[in-house]
């Protein structure tokens, strides 16, 4: 489970988070949404530890990630799985590799291990026959593939994914939805992802939290984000059904 508390950040004269507060189940897919530049991926930076909140507390399973000492937050780090936007893959290395490429860094696993483990990976999201592939050799919707598998090459407990969605269509974006929700379930993994995208909030938003102007203005499921009475989240659910009627 992860807790944040009363996240606090302000660059310059600009307050982007203004004390956010919120709970991450383990099993569960969370989804953090809001319109541009409400700060959703200043949180999950802050969640991850590339952004140092100026208050409040992030806590993994009640360990301190912010104040806890080294090891701690070692120890954390090494529990995380990131997907970040864009795959961010390494392109000269091949598939194998990008996937293998945090056990390579951050464990003595020996070699034939690591192959092994990488490759269920793969095969976990069906990239199996991709493995000596280079990154620029596949399309968008697999190289999201990679990353996902890449992100749970260690076996996180987290798992954070900013923006599955960008640059997908909506047929490859619900695929990658419904991967990282499968995950999530199989795993039990505590997942937390970032998104605008309606069809995912509607189909695998177990828990929602809506930020707007920095602050957690609503928090529901998608049984009930429809059902709100917030208006900006109304604007902001209308602007999107808008789009999704018109397409
Ligand atoms: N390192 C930084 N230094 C200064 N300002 C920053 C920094 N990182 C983010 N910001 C500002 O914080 C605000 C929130 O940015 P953030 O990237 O969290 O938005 P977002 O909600 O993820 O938006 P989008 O959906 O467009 O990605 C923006 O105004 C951005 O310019």
């Amino acid at each position: 489970m992860i807790e944040i508390k009363n996240i606090a950040k302000t660059f310059g004269d600009r307050q982007v988070l203004a004390g956010i507060s919120g709970t991450f189940r383990p099993g569960e897919t969370s989804l953090i949404i809001g319109g541009s530049g409400t700060g959703k991926s200043v949180l999950l930076k802050c969640m991850i530890g590339l952004v140092k909140p100026d208050q409040g507390e992030v806590l993994y399973n009640g360990r301190n990630f912010l104040t806890g000492d080294e090891e701690v937050q070692k120890e954390i780090r090494r529990e995380m799985g990131v997907l970040f936007q864009g795959s961010a893959l390494f392109d000269s290395k091949t598939v194998l590799e990008n996937v293998q490429f945090p056990l390579d860094m951050l464990t003595e696993t020996p070699s034939a291990e690591k192959e092994e483990r990488a490759m269920f990976c793969l095969q976990r999201v069906g990239l199996e026959a991709a493995a000596e592939r280079m990154p620029s050799e596949l399309s968008g919707g697999m190289k999201k593939r990679v990353g996902i598998a890449r992100a749970i090459v260690m076996n996180p407990k987290y798992l954070f994914c900013d923006e599955p969605n960008s640059g997908l269509d909506p047929l490859t974006s619900i695929k990658i939805d419904q991967l990282i929700k499968e995950i999530t379930d199989e795993f039990n993994i505590t997942t937390v992802v970032i998104t605008h995208d309606m069809n995912s909030m509607l189909e695998i938003g177990e828990k929602i939290m809506f930020l707007y102007k920095g602050l957690k203005m609503w928090e529901g499921d998608n049984s009930t984000i429809t059902r709100s009475t917030v208006p900006e989240l109304n604007e902001f659910i209308y602007a999107n059904k808008l789009l999704r009627d018109i397409k």
